[in-house]
């Protein structure tokens, strides 16, 4: 089986690199930048749970025209506001057999895909896992949630194959039925953590150890909770708060959320297709959402202002 990860970044060389650690061609697509010429050159080095160290090696392109056409499986992992346009890059590999998946966070990622893909080809999944890049071509796994994929039918034996094949990598991989529960399980947990590690800067584990935090979050995960039943979706989670506690403890706690990452490296976050999809549906629904709208605004703020910050006190 070909697979092809879209998406350089610490999840797109997560996955390519556990891939490549198992019998099965993996090829990596991103533009330019340090991080992916340093792999293509010299290959990646991935630090495991334990400070273990693993170096693959696997084609990396960054040039489009370099693609081949015979991709069995590409998997996205770019930031969801940057699907529409590496899609419009990578339309032209991707054949009628080509499963599309995506283990990107957030909602709308099924929409962006479907303007491209046929929605048979799409398959739709989350990672509860979560790594760092600490060094050009160095990569740390600081989150250790399981994968759940949802099935698809055309794409049922190529799936079943990497759901076997990322298992054995150590990224522990589901196939499930009802994936709207998977995507807005998976979404609680962004809405908890994302945007208050992003204003305060602190790893998962530090913002949920704190008081003031976990009660912040109950608040974010409650409103998100009502949203849900109002789009009928059931959540995985007899008690979704609770779970998102325990897993901000014992699987998430050492990661720097992909939205504080996004802010110390002052680029755009995904703040709109987290906590901001969910202040959009409440307004929908008549529902109201204030903690979730209040964290939208300031991580926009942020966002919008890099250049004003303060960063010191004379
Ligand atoms: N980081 C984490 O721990 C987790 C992240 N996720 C989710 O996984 C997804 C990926 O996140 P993450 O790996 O952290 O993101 P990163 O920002 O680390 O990586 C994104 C990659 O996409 C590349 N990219 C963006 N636009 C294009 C384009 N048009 N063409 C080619 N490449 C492009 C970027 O390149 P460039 O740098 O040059 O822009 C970068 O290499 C997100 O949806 C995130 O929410 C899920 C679980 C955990
Ligand atoms: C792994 C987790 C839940 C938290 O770090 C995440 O999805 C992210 O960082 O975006």
């Amino acid at each position: 089986m070909n697979i092809l990860v879209v998406g350089s970044g610490a999840m797109g060389s997560l996955f390519a690199g556990k891939l490549a650690t198992q019998n099965v061609s993996v090829t990596m697509y991103n533009r330019p930048n340090e991080h992916t010429e340093q792999i293509k050159e010299k290959g990646l080095t991935l630090i495991e749970k334990n400070g273990e160290r693993t170096h693959v090696s696997f084609p990396v392109i960054t040039d489009p025209d370099e693609l081949s056409n015979n991709y069995d499986l590409v998997i996205i992992l770019v930031k969801s506001f940057a699907t529409k346009n590496v899609l419009t890059t990578i339309r032209p590999v991707i054949h009628q057999d080509t499963i599309v998946l995506t283990l990107q966070n957030g909602l709308g990622n099924f929409e962006n895909i479907q303007a491209f893909v046929p929605i048979d080809n799409i398959c739709i999944g989350t990672t509860g896992s979560g790594a760092g890049i600490v060094a050009n071509g160095v990569i740390e796994q600081r989150a250790f949630g399981k994968t759940h994929i949802g099935k698809n039918i055309i794409g049922k034996e190529k799936i079943k194959k990497l759901v076997s094949l990322l298992s054995s990598s150590g990224l522990e991989t589901e196939m499930v039925d009802n994936i709207q529960s998977i995507i807005w399980s998976k979404l609680m947990i962004n809405l908890a953590y994302n945007g208050i590690t992003a204003i305060t800067r602190l790893k998962n584990g530090d913002a949920v150890a704190s008081s003031e935090g976990k009660q912040l979050m109950e608040q974010l995960v409650k409103e998100g909770m009502k949203v849900a039943e109002a789009e009928k979706v059931e959540l995985l989670y007899e008690d979704p708060i609770k779970e998102c506690i325990r897993i901000g403890y014992e699987d998430i706690s050492a990661n720097k959320s992909s939205m504080l990452t996004d802010i110390l490296l002052e680029r755009k976050t995904e703040i709109e297709q987290i906590n901001g999809a969910i202040v959009h549906l409440g307004k929908k629904h008549g529902i109201p959402i204030p903690y979730n709208e209040t964290i939208t605004r300031l991580v926009k703020m942020i966002e919008e202002s890099y250049e004003k910050r303060m960063t010191t006190a004379t």
